[in-house]
């Protein structure tokens, strides 16, 4: 369980997030959505410790990420910025990560089957195509077999194949009673994929809810977001 509680968060003159509140449920995909710049990714590395709230608080299992025991054995996160070095085997990749956060040696097999990448373990990350990449990326997530999952903007620049990929397998995820949370700004591509909502714009909740809830009176979840923002949007011009 992810509870994020009041958090926000000021760059300078920018305020990126903006007493937002919300909770991710086990058992179920929740979907963070919004257009770029909607504060997305700021919440993401606040929930997981990279940086800190001007005010508020995100808690993991009722803590916070930096007082977790085990932390990548209770969340593994996939974020938009942290990539592997490129001359380096995707093998030597997550035998280093394991290796430095003392998980069996074993996982990294084992992970590498999960992810479907068993076959290009030995070839260096330069020579792997986005999705590759990204499927590494959950491998390293996956290493310490957690409860929970916080991907941001996993399917950026996936071809097809790659999104039904990740569709199904965070669905097989959150069926085996899982937490799973993912950023995107694309609504269309991941409606397919979510349970849950929780959409941001300009830094402040629009609205959340099962999806089913969300979208309800509108053709799609797109069309959802454009008519709960139009009154903000509206009074700008
Ligand atoms: N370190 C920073 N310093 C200054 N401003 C920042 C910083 N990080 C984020 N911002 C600003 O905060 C706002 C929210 O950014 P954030 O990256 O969280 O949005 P996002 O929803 O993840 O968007 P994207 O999908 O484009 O990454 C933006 O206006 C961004 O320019």
């Amino acid at each position: 369980m992810i509870e994020v509680l009041q958090l926000t968060k000021h760059h300078r003159n920018t305020t990126a997030v903006d007493d937002v509140t919300f909770a991710v449920r086990p058992g179920r995909v929740t979907g963070f959505l919004g257009p770029n710049g909607a504060g997305k990714s700021s919440t993401l590395r606040m929930i997981l410790g990279l940086d800190s709230p001007s005010s508020g608080t995100a808690l993991i299992d009722g803590m916070r990420y930096r007082e977790l025991r085990h932390p990548l054995r209770t969340v593994g996160a996939l974020l938009d910025d942290a990539g592997p070095v490129p001359e380096r085997r995707a093998i030597d990749h997550l035998r280093w990560i394991a290796q430095s956060n003392r998980l069996p040696g074993r996982r990294v097999a084992e992970v590498l089957e999960v992810v479907g990448l068993a076959h290009a373990t030995r070839r260096r990350v330069r020579k792997y195509s986005l999705g590759m990449r990204q499927r590494l990326g959950i491998a390293a997530a996956l290493l310490g077999d957690p409860e929970i999952l916080i991907l941001d903007e996993p399917v950026n620049g996936l071809d097809p194949e790659g999104i039904r990929w990740i569709r199904t397998f965070l669905r097989d995820y959150a069926a085996a009673g899982r937490t799973v949370l993912l950023s995107s700004h694309l609504m269309t591509e991941t409606a397919d994929t979510v349970d849950d909502v929780v959409v941001i714009d300009r830094g402040r909740i629009v609205t959340q809810g099962p999806l089913v809830e969300v979208t309800a009176g509108h053709r799609s979840l797109e069309e959802a977001f454009f008519a709960l923002t139009a009154d903000r949007r509206g009074s700008e011009r």
